[in-house]
């Protein structure tokens, strides 16, 4: 720091004219301080910015009625009964959040080795599709196309031999995301990993008449340590057996994850996503460089974890973490993110006008 008078520069309380005569300590033609010298001259350089139209908002859901269940490692966030959910789709609503992702916590008595309750028309996420879409049709709703909330053993797809089925698996995945776009879903989002899927899907969809409903390909989808959380809150965590690297990718690889990405969009992906976020932004800026494509990065359940947690026990300031952790999705090429903290963000958004 520059001493003057024995003080620091910033200290002095001399006018600008008596500055002005003084001689700088360094001399130095390009300060790029200047540019940050106060709220107004930071907001005229500003490069990014987070709205509440990047905001994706995944809801959990159970089954019964008046029901908010915490998920303890997930402080703030619940399980929501069909009824809940609508409530929380209105709150949505009125923060201007264009869209909710739905992932539900399957009765353990009505999951199987095959996943059966997935493709049945009146399960929890088809029920809570219907409820919502009366209430509120202009919000949008995502719903996670996979088996993993539905199979006894916890994984995305079918099993033998201790193997994961691929075909066998998009064969049912198409009947999972028929029945999910017929109860009124806007934007199928495969979450499973499995190949070809999105094709099959895409032929699904157009073969029934549903040539609107969206596809967001969770494109570059990798085997991380960072859906503990997620797989608490949707029941699987105890049941799952080994882990799913046959199918997510392994983190050490990007150049794949565009490979992965492209196949996608060949196969009718509107939309692509990267996942987990805060870890792969680097994936988020090659996919969006490589592709410009919309472009969307998941902050999963154990990134929300963390800074939940952190910020619980007095650590890090809970709201500026959330809110630089979603801006640096922005700075990073994503066109949107779905995130826990959607509704607290938004909320900040918000006030700030
Ligand atoms: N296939 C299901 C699915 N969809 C979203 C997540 C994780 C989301 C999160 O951690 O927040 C998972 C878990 C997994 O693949 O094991
Ligand atoms: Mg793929």
């Amino acid at each position: 720091m520059a001493i003057k008078y024995g003080r620091p520069i910033e200290l002095r309380e001399i006018s600008r004219r008596d500055g002005a005569t003084a001689s700088p300590a360094l001399d130095l033609t390009v300060r790029p301080r200047r540019n940050r010298k106060a709220e107004w001259a930071r907001r005229m350089v500003r490069e990014n910015v987070l709205t509440t139209d990047d905001l994706i908002w995944p809801l959990f859901l159970i089954d019964g009625n008046g029901k908010r269940e915490q998920i303890a490692s997930m402080p703030g966030v619940d399980r929501l009964s069909v009824d809940q959910a609508v409530r929380e789709a209105e709150r949505a609503m009125k923060l201007t959040i264009p869209c909710i992702a739905l992932f539900p916590y399957t009765d353990p008595s009505l999951r199987d080795e095959e996943g059966t309750e997935a493709t049945n028309p009146d399960n929890l996420v088809c029920r809570t599709v219907r409820a919502i879409k009366k209430e509120f049709p202009d919000l949008g709703i995502l719903c996670d196309v996979a088996l993993d909330p539905f199979t006894s053993h916890g994984h995305d797809g079918l099993i033998a031999d201790g193997k994961i089925l691929n075909d066998e698996t998009v064969a049912v995945l198409v009947r999972q995301a028929l029945v999910q776009a017929e109860a009124g879903c806007d934007i199928i989002a495969p979450s499973d990993m499995m190949d070809g899927r999105v094709a099959a899907i895409r032929e699904g969809l157009d073969r029934t008449g549903l040539l609107d409903v969206q596809i967001m390909a969770y494109a570059a989808k990798y085997a991380s340590a960072f859906y503990g959380p997620f797989r608490d809150a949707i029941g699987s965590a105890k049941t799952l057996t080994g882990d799913k690297r046959t199918y997510q990718m392994d983190s050490a690889n990007s150049d794949e994850a565009l490979r992965e990405v492209e196949l996608d969009i060949s196969e009718g992906a509107d939309m692509v996503m990267v996942k987990p976020g805060m870890p792969y932004l680097d994936v988020v800026r090659r996919v969006k460089d490589t592709f410009a494509m919309p472009t969307f990065a998941y902050q999963v359940s154990g990134e929300y974890a963390m800074i939940a947690a952190a910020a619980g026990n007095g650590w890090l300031d809970g709201d500026r973490a959330m809110m630089e952790s979603l801006l640096a999705f922005k700075r990073a090429g994503a066109d949107g993110v779905l995130s826990y903290f959607a509704p607290k963000a938004a909320e900040q958004l918000k006030a700030q006008g």
